[in-house]
């Protein structure tokens, strides 16, 4: 079994008469501790599929699961629990919370969770000791971005989903970025999804999943796995 199982699952959109078949027939896993990267074009099925997969959206049919534990049958107030407790997010325009500091922010995610980590500590890991007295405006984008990474990390989770997580950064800014999810992943084992248009960052993934037309159109282990560091686009 699998950290993170896809089976025949099929998502279908419904507005008035028309019926979009966003995804059809996915099927994936993805193991304990890796740095997966999901790729493909707009419209693919990429949001889709991390929306699924961390609760904030159901599937028309198949199953899904994370950690033996199947997500596709659980009630509203189970998927809140799951969204508070499993899954930790990355977006791509970091949604700080601005009238609080980078501490209280993380702070703020930590206090509604089980075993959450310290939060200072986590700001450090990001890089960020001097600037936790900051509000997100006295941020760079960059460093909002850490606080937001350092805000899901605290929660502990099972899983750390990021949807183009460097798209409102510059190009050195969002390799940083990527430096440091590539570093938490390898560093603490934490098993990391990005979600990305960009081919050139399947270079620094365990597990690349090209979806296409709402299918896995391939997915590829890679067995020469570069550092973000070296990856040009
Ligand atoms: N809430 C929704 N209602 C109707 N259709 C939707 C909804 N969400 C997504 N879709 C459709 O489902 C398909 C897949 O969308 P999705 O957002 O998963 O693609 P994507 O690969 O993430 O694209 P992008 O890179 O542009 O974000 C698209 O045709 C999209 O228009």
């Amino acid at each position: 079994m699998s950290y993170v199982e896809f089976r025949d699952v099929k998502k279908v959109y419904k507005t008035g008469e028309v019926e979009i078949n966003a995804l059809r027939d996915v099927d994936f896993e993805i193991e304990k501790g890796e740095f997966c990267v999901i790729v493909g074009a707009s419209g693919a099925g990429k949001t889709t599929i991390l929306n699924i997969l961390g609760g904030m959206d159901t599937l028309t049919s198949g199953s899904v699961k994370l950690d033996g534990r199947e997500i596709s049958t659980l009630n509203k107030r189970q998927l809140t629990a799951y969204r508070r407790y499993d899954v930790g997010f990355v977006f791509q325009f970091y949604n700080l919370v601005q009238n609080l500091t980078a501490l209280e922010n993380v702070e703020l995610a930590a206090q509604i969770c089980k075993e959450p980590l310290d939060a200072a500590t986590v700001l450090k890991q990001v890089g960020l000791e001097d600037r936790m007295a900051n509000f997100p405006a006295q941020l760079s984008g960059g460093e909002q971005q850490r606080v937001a990474i350092a805000r899901a990390l605290a929660k502990n989770p099972k899983l750390l989903l990021c949807d183009e997580p460097t798209g409102a950064l510059d190009y050195n800014t969002g390799k940083a970025v990527l430096k440091l999810l590539q570093d938490t992943c390898r560093n603490t084992g934490t098993t990391v999804i990005v979600i990305t248009h960009n081919q050139a960052l399947t270079a620094m993934a365990d597990r690349v999943i090209t979806v296409k037309s709402g299918t896995v159109e391939k997915v590829v282990m890679n067995d020469n796995i570069r550092n973000v560091e070296d990856l040009e686009w």
